[in-house]
């Protein structure tokens, strides 16, 4: 995905203290954990740096107190950095008045909150055509804009139902058109699915992905929930301790994690479900004799029947029909029990 760079975060520090900036630059911008920890200074966000693309799915993935809210908070500026740069479609973030980055935040951001947030007194189309009120959009136009968004997020009949008249999963559907109908460039969801039961939460997993399908977000997506995340993500970043000790795609970070504290996270995960044939087939397209082609996009857990049916070595290719690689079973039992470097 080598899309335009949408935010820009370089050298992002977050430290809370007595006089954090003046210590900072006391210790060249880079203090170490010692030094922080002896001036009881909390470094909540640590020399951060992420550049989100436009239309991807960013996951910043991390245990409670890693960071990731205050990393999160820090790019929409709701957090002020004690260091660093953000600039957010080529503007500097940072340097901004107040007024225009409240307009930029209500304009062009969207957040989506674990604990929904929404207005009690307030129907689900009230609810959800709230920002648009804010914003001063006429009640015609902001009513048939929440309409809309009502209806995408599978909840048309129910724009006259109150917040407590609904589910868990219904008020977040709510939270989700109430961000979407500003028509933000951004979107932020910090934790959405976090209180949902679990069948639930799988079920608005899917239905957030069918509405990044049809939408094509640039989204900043926080979870502490490592499935989640390879779930969702185009790519993620893992935080420990205030800093992101890696970024990279889901079949990266199980194939190379950067450390022991990454790889914990990985091992539990069927790498069967992770893994395409893309990135494990072998180069070069068959040489005699093959079984047919499959997509390189595909996982190996969605086609390990199909492939261990077959004598023979299947082609892939891919998305306009060219040979990419050779596929057999061999290879995808070798990923199977993890015997390959794959
Ligand atoms: N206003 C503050 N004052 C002092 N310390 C803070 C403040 N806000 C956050 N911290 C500290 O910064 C660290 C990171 O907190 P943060 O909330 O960003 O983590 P998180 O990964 O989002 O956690 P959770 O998943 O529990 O929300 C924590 O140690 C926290 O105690």
């Amino acid at each position: 995905m080598e899309n335009s760079v949408k935010l820009d975060c370089r050298g992002v520090w977050k430290l809370y203290g007595p006089n954090p900036t003046a210590f900072l630059n006391k210790h060249g911008g880079n203090p170490d954990q010692d030094t922080m920890n002896k001036a009881q200074i909390i470094g909540a966000v640590r020399d951060a740096n992420v550049q989100i693309h436009e239309g991807e799915i960013f996951v910043i993935m991390g245990l409670s107190g890693s960071g990731k809210s205050t990393l999160v908070r820090c790019l929409s500026r709701l957090v002020e950095p004690t260091a660093g740069h953000v600039e957010f479609e080529g503007r500097d973030l940072l340097s901004m008045p107040e007024a225009e980055l409240i307009d930029v935040r209500r304009k062009k951001m969207g957040m989506v909150f674990q604990h929904f947030a929404l207005l009690p007194h307030l129907t689900v189309l009230q609810n959800a055509a709230f920002p648009l009120d804010v914003q001063g959009v006429d009640r015609k136009t902001r009513e048939a804009r929440a309409h809309e968004m009502v209806e995408l997020v599978g909840l048309k009949g129910r724009e006259n139902y109150f917040p407590r008249q609904l589910s868990g999963g219904q008020q977040q559907r709510v939270g989700i058109a109430r961000s979407l109908v500003a028509e933000p460039d951004l979107w932020f969801l910090d934790e959405p699915f976090s209180a949902l039961d679990p069948l639930i939460r799988r079920e608005m997993q899917d239905e957030f992905m069918r509405l990044q399908s049809m939408l094509r977000k640039t989204i900043i997506f926080i979870t502490h929930d490592f499935d989640e995340a390879i779930r969702l993500a185009d790519r993620i970043a893992v935080m420990k301790d205030g800093a992101i000790v890696q970024t990279a795609t889901p079949e990266e970070l199980i194939l190379n994690p950067a450390t022991d504290y990454v790889e914990e996270f990985t091992r539990h995960i069927p790498r069967a479900k992770v893994l395409r044939l893309a990135t494990v087939m072998s180069p070069g397209a068959p040489e005699g004799n093959y079984a047919g082609d499959l997509q390189g996009g595909l996982s190996v857990a969605d086609t390990v029947d199909q492939i261990e049916a077959e004598s023979r070595p299947f082609r892939v290719i891919n998305k306009n029909g060219e040979a990419i690689g050779t596929i057999d079973a061999r290879t995808v039992i070798d990923v199977l029990i993890g015997r390959s470097g794959k």
